[in-house]
């Protein structure tokens, strides 16, 4: 079973109070203020021209004070103009579904709702929910939001147009993974995430680069990754501890000519060592034996939620050339052979394109090799 994505839960539709503006245009309030109880946090913001800049990110009339937990990721985006500049940057047409992760209390909801023909939001916190929920009602908009309240790691994501989100920062590698793996080929246009600063980086490593690993390299399998801006942790309430980038993630059009859970396992074995060349990694004493094993085993999917998650993974065994009492001597040799024939003994995975290790994982399975 692929973990976290097992657990189907139901959605649990969040109904609203039949509450209607006169018109779809948002209402502003008169609260000025941003307050979280026990943080004393209070954050003004810049006057801006239209109606929606001036509202508030967070209106205390709207909505119950309460705790914002770290551990949830739950730094609220409260600068008027970078909400307003990741909505024009996602390109969204009026005809558009989008799908947001981590709604909080809705600084980038309320204008996602403004720009797309329908917002669903995923939100894990019934706080936030209801916060949220009462903060669109007032708006009267409503009737074009659906709130899902589950952990968006384990609900079936519904059918969208575009993914628009500042997401917790924890979930990022297997949201990430969920949104381009779970359902081939994705049927979205793109996603534009606020993610952490170091991961965008790594999310946009090219071969060579230090921060090459192997999320960059699955990803960029089956999707392109543009840089758009970053963004400043000033920018959030509460303050967190790293700035952020905003990415724009687009799924290929094309599904690569790979079985993709055959090339996530070959990855995973290929970034298992940093900065170990290839040859070193595939002589590995208990490499070569699941690689054998594998040759008669059924296949065991993987979870393609963990991403990177084994990059510092070591074996402590790495050296080790003795085969005594594992039987696979005659294997091993196969495996460098093909490494060998290939010219990849001496490689660093790090500094292969993805057409080099396709290359690659294609000789090994012409000899029968699979990694699944
Ligand atoms: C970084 S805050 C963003 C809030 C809001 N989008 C904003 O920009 O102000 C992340 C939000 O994701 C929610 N969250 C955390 N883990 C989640 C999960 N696994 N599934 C869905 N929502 C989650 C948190 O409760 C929080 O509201």
């Amino acid at each position: 079973m692929k973990r976290g994505f097992h657990h189907r839960i139901l959605h649990v539709l969040v109904p609203f109070p039949a509450v209607r503006s006169q018109s779809h245009g948002l209402r502003t309030k008169s609260s000025s203020r941003f307050s979280v109880r026990g943080r004393g946090h209070r954050h003004e913001d810049d006057d801006g021209g239209e109606d929606l800049e001036k509202q508030k990110p967070w209106d205390e009339e709207a909505g119950s004070r309460f705790k914002l937990h770290k551990s949830r990721g739950q730094h609220l985006l409260t600068n008027p103009r970078v909400l307003d500049s990741i909505v024009r940057r996602a390109h969204i047409r009026p005809d558009d579904t989008v799908l947001e992760i981590g709604p909080g209390t809705g600084n980038l909801t309320v204008r996602l709702l403004q720009s797309a023909s329908k917002v669903i939001a995923v939100e894990i916190d019934h706080r936030m929910v209801d916060a949220l929920c009462g903060r669109v009602s007032q708006l009267g908009l409503d009737d074009r939001l659906t709130v899902i309240k589950e952990n968006a790691l384990k609900t079936k994501l519904p059918p969208f147009d575009l993914c628009v989100a500042n997401i917790p920062y924890g979930i990022s590698s297997p949201l990430i993974a969920k949104l381009l793996f779970e359902s081939r080929p994705p049927c979205f246009r793109s996603a534009t995430l606020l993610l952490q600063k170091e991961f965008a980086r790594r999310l946009l490593a090219v071969p060579g680069d230090s921060e090459f690993n192997r999320l960059a390299v699955n990803v960029g399998m089956v999707a392109t990754v543009e840089f758009l801006m970053d963004v400043s942790k000033r920018d959030f309430v509460p303050c967190p501890k790293v700035d952020s980038t905003l990415v724009k993630i687009r799924p290929r059009a094309e599904s690569p000519a790979v079985d993709l859970e055959e090339w996530l396992a070959f990855t995973r074995t290929c970034f298992s060592k940093r900065n170990k060349t290839l040859g070193a990694i595939f002589k590995q004493k208990k490499k070569v034996a699941e690689l054998k094993e594998r040759l008669s085993k059924s296949y065991v999917p993987q979870s393609i939620e963990s991403q990177d998650d084994d990059a510092d993974v070591d074996d402590d065994d790495d050296d080790d050339d003795d085969d005594d009492g594992l039987d696979v001597g005659e294997f091993k040799e196969k495996v460098i052979g093909i490494l060998k024939a290939g010219g990849f003994e001496e490689k660093r995975p790090s500094k292969l394109c993805n057409e080099e290790l396709l290359h690659l994982l294609q000789l090994f399975n012409q000899q029968g090799i699979l990694f699944h």
